[in-house]
C-alpha cells in the first residue's frame, strides 16, 4: 500500500491538532507506519520561522512578508521532512498546510490565491496533500474551545479580529466545495471520539 499524504485544516480551534494526534494513533493501530508532523513547522529550519511569525507584535510582518515566510517554512518542511517520510513508505498527517496560507493569508489577509499558489509551486513543487480533512464547527463553538485552551492569550494570528477568522472559515468552506476530490468536510462537533470516527470515514477510500 503506497503511503498517503494527509492534512487537517480548518480555523482556531476546531480540533485540529486534537485531531491529528488521534488519527495518527487509530491508522497506527491498523499497522500504517505514521508520522505526524504540523505547520508551521515539522522541520529544525520551518519551527525557527514559526517563532516569527506566531510571536511578536500585530503588524509585526506585512501581509506578503508574511505569506513569504509561511511558504519558506512550507519549503523546508516539504524538503527535509514530508516527502523523505513519504519517499520511505510512511503516512504522512500534517496539522495544517496549504490550504491554511490560502485561507488566512490569500483570502482572509487579502494576497490572493494565485499568489499563495504561485509561492507554493516556487518552494514545495506544488505538492498536495491526497487527502485534506478540513474541521468544520461553528465560530462560536470553536471560539469557545480555542478561548477556553488560550486562556485569553492567543498567538500573533489567532488573536486576530472575528471578522478575519469568520472569513478563514468561509475561504475553507469554498475550498472544499471547489476541489470536493481532494479537501473533505467533516463535521467537528461532538465527542473527540465521534470526530476520529468521521475523519476515518472520510479516509476509507484510501484506507489499506
Ligand atoms: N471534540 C471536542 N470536544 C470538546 N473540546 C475539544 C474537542 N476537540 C478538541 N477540544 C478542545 O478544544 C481546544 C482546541 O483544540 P485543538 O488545540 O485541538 O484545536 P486546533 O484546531 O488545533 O486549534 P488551533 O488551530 O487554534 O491551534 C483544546 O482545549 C481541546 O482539548
Ligand atoms: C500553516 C499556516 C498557519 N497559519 C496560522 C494559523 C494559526 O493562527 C497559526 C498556527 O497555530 P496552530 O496553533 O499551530 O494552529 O498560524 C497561517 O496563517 N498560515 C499558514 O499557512
Amino acid at each position: 500500500m503506497s503511503a498517503r499524504f494527509i492534512s487537517l485544516e480548518g480555523g482556531e480551534g476546531v480540533g485540529k491538532s486534537t485531531q491529528a494526534r488521534r488519527l495518527a494513533d487509530a491508522l497506527r493501530t491498523r499497522g500504517l507506519d505514521v508520522l505526524l508532523t504540523r505547520e508551521p513547522g515539522g522541520s529544525p529550519g520551518a519551527e525557527a520561522i514559526r517563532s516569527l511569525l506566531l510571536e511578536g507584535d500585530a503588524n509585526r510582518w506585512s501581509p506578503g512578508a508574511e505569506a513569504l515566510l509561511f511558504a519558506a517554512a512550507r519549503a523546508d518542511h516539504v524538503t527535509r521532512t514530508i516527502d523523505p517520510a513519504l519517499s520511505e513508505g510512511q503516512w504522512v498527517i500534517c496539522d495544517r498546510f496549504l490550504d491554511s496560507s490560502r485561507a488566512y493569508q490569500g483570502m482572509a489577509g487579502g494576497v490572493g490565491d494565485a499568489a499563495i499558489q504561485n509561492l507554493h509551486q516556487i518552494g514545495s513543487d506544488g505538492r498536495l496533500p491526497d487527502r485534506t480533512l478540513v474541521l468544520a464547527l461553528t465560530d462560536t463553538d470553536a471560539a469557545a474551545r480555542a478561548d477556553a485552551r488560550d486562556a485569553g492569550c492567543p498567538d500573533r494570528i489567532g488573536g486576530r479580529a472575528s471578522d478575519f477568522h469568520a472569513e478563514v472559515a468561509q475561504a475553507f468552506r469554498d475550498f472544499a466545495r471547489d476541489d470536493p476530490e481532494r479537501i473533505r468536510l467533516v463535521d467537528a462537533s461532538g465527542s473527540e471520539g465521534e470526530v476520529t470516527e468521521r475523519l476515518l470515514a472520510a479516509l476509507a477510500d484510501l484506507l489499506p
